[in-house]
């Protein structure tokens, strides 16, 4: 996506060992390039939230075993750069699904033929989250096209969102979000209202960040407005991300899309997820029970990090000194909840039949 005018992913490789990121944790207030030298790097900016987001997790663990085998690339080396960076994070899926891609093709070869072919694996990688998400966005745009002609003429279609799951949370495009992007593109008049996302504010901090820049109307709000606006006819659709979906349509997103999709549910307002498939998990069907959620450190509820008026970075306290916290990252909406999967292939039920309709090839 543009960035001031200037065309931008939010990884890609230097070349000679080097792999660029964005530092989203240091947006919106900076925009900060880090640059990846190795599998410890590599692991820290995933495992810190420097890069953050399910497909772009994948993508940067692809790119982490390409800088690891640099170092290492026997098959001691292989494994240890994989074991790393899976241990960084255990909801995405994409993680697990990049590197066992990784680990599927670099295994047979020779050593001396494992970096080129890591390098090239990695960039296949990001190309491909880049035109899946093109396809889920033009999908996923005839959504919001018919929800336009339900409306008076030039009233925008109003969309609510939770978390990131723009281009920022992916190599390019987004999931949820580039349905908005393609239906911005095509003209349809839309606006967007941007969950805050508690704690880590990736709504406030990244999806407001990215919305602004690429010039789409939209309004940061409270995590706990969405149900009233749904009560007063404000939200005609939401769409949403996740980091893993189970074969039976189950989404696990970021805390906080469970309790968006029961007031959706009971207010009549659709409710789509942006689902590229390297984001499915065929090997589970009940997600409640089956997909591991991420706890955090407690300091991401218990603080908060923002600009102060003169323009210094600061961090402050919000919970008394000693009160324990809680940090679930994640949650499982049941499919039941779910109008719709918007997958690179179309749209579907969120059914195990839905799913293999568009996904034959694994039934
Ligand atoms: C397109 S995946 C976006 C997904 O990832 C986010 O989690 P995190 O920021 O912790 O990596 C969130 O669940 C988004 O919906």
């Amino acid at each position: 996506m543009r960035i001031d005018g200037a065309a931008y992913r939010t990884i890609w490789p230097e070349g000679d060992g080097v792999v660029a990121i964005i530092d989203q944790t240091r947006l919106p207030h900076d925009f900060a390039v880090v640059r990846l030298t190795g599998l410890e790097e590599a692991a820290h900016a995933i495992r810190a939230m420097l890069v953050r987001g399910a497909p772009l997790i994948g993508a940067a663990a692809a790119y982490g075993v390409a800088l690891a085998l640099r170092a290492d690339a026997s098959d001691r080396g292989l494994e240890r750069a994989c074991a790393t960076l899976l241990a960084t994070r255990p909801t995405a899926v994409n993680l697990r699904w990049a590197l066992e891609r990784m680990r599927g093709l670099l295994a047979p070869l020779p050593e001396a033929q494992r970096v080129g072919a890591a390098e090239a694996e990695a960039a296949a990688i990001a190309d491909e989250d880049v035109e899946i998400n093109r396809a889920i966005g033009l999908h996923g745009a005839a959504l919001i096209r018919a929800a336009a002609e339900r409306k008076a003429p030039g009233e925008p279609v109003n969309v609510l969102t939770h978390c990131n799951a723009g281009w920022l949370a992916t190599v390019d495009w987004g999931t949820a979000l580039a349905p908005v992007y393609a239906a911005f593109e095509q003209g349809i008049p839309l606006h967007v209202w941007v969950d805050e996302t508690r704690p880590r504010n990736q709504g406030a901090s990244l999806t407001a960040w990215e919305l602004k820049h690429h010039g789409v109307p939209h309004t940061v709000i409270a995590d706990n407005v969405g149900g009233h606006l749904m009560q007063h006819g404000k939200v005609d659709l939401c769409i949403v991300g996740t980091d893993r979906t189970t074969a039976t349509g189950d989404v696990c997103n970021k805390i906080g899309t469970y309790l968006k999709a029961l007031a959706a549910h009971d207010n009549g307002v659709p409710f789509y997820v942006g689902l590229p498939s390297p984001t499915i998990d065929w090997t589970i069907a009940d997600g409640v029970r089956e997909i591991p959620i991420e706890e955090r450190d407690g300091r991401e509820v218990s603080e908060l990090t923002g600009r102060t008026a003169d323009g210094r970075i600061e961090t402050v306290r919000v919970t008394p000194d000693g009160s324990p916290v809680a940090n679930y990252a994640f949650d499982v909406t049941p499919a039941r909840l779910v109008t719709g999967l918007i997958t690179e292939r179309g749209v579907c039920p969120a059914t195990r039949d839905g799913l293999l309709g568009l996904f034959p090839e694994r039934g």
